[in-house]
């Protein structure tokens, strides 16, 4: 069965997508999530202008070999865009050969390790009692695990909290717009946010909570202890992970489960923090981490280790890399959490889908393929719209990590 075309559709049903539809001469297509929020194009002109050209007559089957062709091929390896290309390319393979097998995508990782796959939504008020009411409405609709995040006292916008609840879309202007963050603002008020929630909800749920990436290791050990009593599921992204070493200071001084992982884009990101035990959880997905192939190398290597797999699951991870990450998730030993931002109507509409929800756990279904289609007329429809995500800022002007 050989490669006969490659088509990158570019669509803006709400929010941006870029993905990859790979024709082939038996009829059959398959479809990959190409989508690196606030630099869409640079993936799609990636595919388009460097990867199409060169995959056109290959055998679609060799997907391990098309996957090295384009890593060790391009000379320039690993990076955001390079990885996000190569995800798309792996994940409309794999669902190729899964539909020419008639089977669903789970069955050609080794079948089902699991019946569903329970998943987390994000639970986000202006203060803690909005958010309070919001871990309720996930509550009510049967979520087992759920992200908590609030606004800061003395800080007008935070990482996590939006006027839209259910679609939480971070990607917010036609040029970034500016936050301020205050790290002791912070560490002061996150404790009072989940001595509320465990006093009013109990310790039968798993809560989840972000800091995304602004802490040092120093402040990042402090929140963890200061988190400990709440029992958290997982603290995320407390630091920076360029630097892997800086994860041994945090762990030596708290037992607050840590996961990492949502701008990994290889094996390479994550090595030591694995091998070595300084995480818990390991938080790639599908688009941004080389797609299927590259890793579920991950997480086999994290088995080894007891780290679990927390895939990212934001509203910028197409319909299509969620409905391929849960194939996976079904597949692995060591699966821990899948994260679940629900996608809007319009957006569903041009992405018809397999999985579904029931009762705090997401089923990736048994159509053949990983059961995520793109309709393609509705696509063209919505037009690109640049959209950025914000940048931040210090109090004093500096700048800072979003
Ligand atoms: O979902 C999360 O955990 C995030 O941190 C969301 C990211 O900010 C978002 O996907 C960036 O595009
Ligand atoms: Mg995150």
């Amino acid at each position: 069965m050989k490669i006969t075309n490659i088509k990158v559709i570019v669509t803006c049903p709400d929010r941006n997508f870029v993905t990859v539809k790979i024709e082939t001469d038996a009829g059959i297509y398959g479809i990959g999530d190409a989508t690196l929020n606030g630099r869409e194009l640079s993936v799609a002109s990636y595919l388009k202008d460097h990867v199409a050209p060169c995959l056109i007559g290959k055998e679609a089957g060799r997907i391990e070999d098309i996957w090295q062709y384009l890593y060790r091929g391009c000379y320039w390896r690993r990076g955001a865009v390079t990885m996000t290309a190569i995800a798309a390319i792996d994940t409309a393979l794999w669902d190729i050969k899964a539909k020419a097998a008639n089977m669903p995508l789970y069955e050609l990782l080794g079948g089902k390790s699991r019946d569903g796959v329970m998943v987390y939504g994000h639970a986000n008020g202006r203060d803690i009692s909005e958010t309070t009411d919001e871990v309720a409405k996930y509550l009510d609709l049967g979520y087992k695990a759920i992200r908590a995040q609030t606004g800061i006292p003395g800080l007008s916008s935070t990482y996590g909290v939006s006027k839209d609840k259910m679609y939480y879309e971070p990607a917010d202007g036609d040029l970034p717009t500016e936050n301020i963050w205050s790290t002791s603002k912070y560490i002061n008020h996150i404790p009072k946010l989940f001595d509320h929630l465990r006093d009013k909800f109990g310790f039968d749920i798993h809560l989840l909570h972000d800091a995304h990436h602004r802490l040092t290791p120093q402040e990042a050990a402090k929140v963890g202890k200061s988190l400990e009593p709440y029992n958290l599921f997982w603290l995320e992204d407390t630091v920076p992970a360029e630097n892997q070493e800086a994860f041994r200071m945090i762990r030596q001084h708290t037992t607050t489960p840590l996961a990492v992982g949502e701008v990994f884009n290889s094996i390479w990101d994550c090595k030591k923090l694995i091998e070595e035990g300084l995480i818990d959880y390991i938080r790639s997905t599908v688009v941004h981490a080389g797609g299927i192939s590259h890793l579920k190398k991950i997480f086999e290597f994290a088995s080894l280790h007891h780290v679990r797999s927390g895939s990212h699951g934001a509203t910028d991870l197409s319909p299509v890399c969620m409905g391929a990450a849960l194939h996976l998730d079904t597949a692995i030993y060591n699966f821990g959490v899948q994260e679940y931002m629900r996608h809007t109507e319009k957006t569903d509409a041009v992405f018809p889908h397999a999985y579904t929800f029931k009762d705090g756990y997401l089923y990736p279904g048994d159509t053949p393929g990983h059961g995520v289609d793109i309709d393609e007329k509705l696509a063209a429809k919505y037009p690109y719209e640049r959209a950025y995500l914000p940048v931040n800022r210090l109090e004093d002007g500096s700048m800072f990590n979003w």
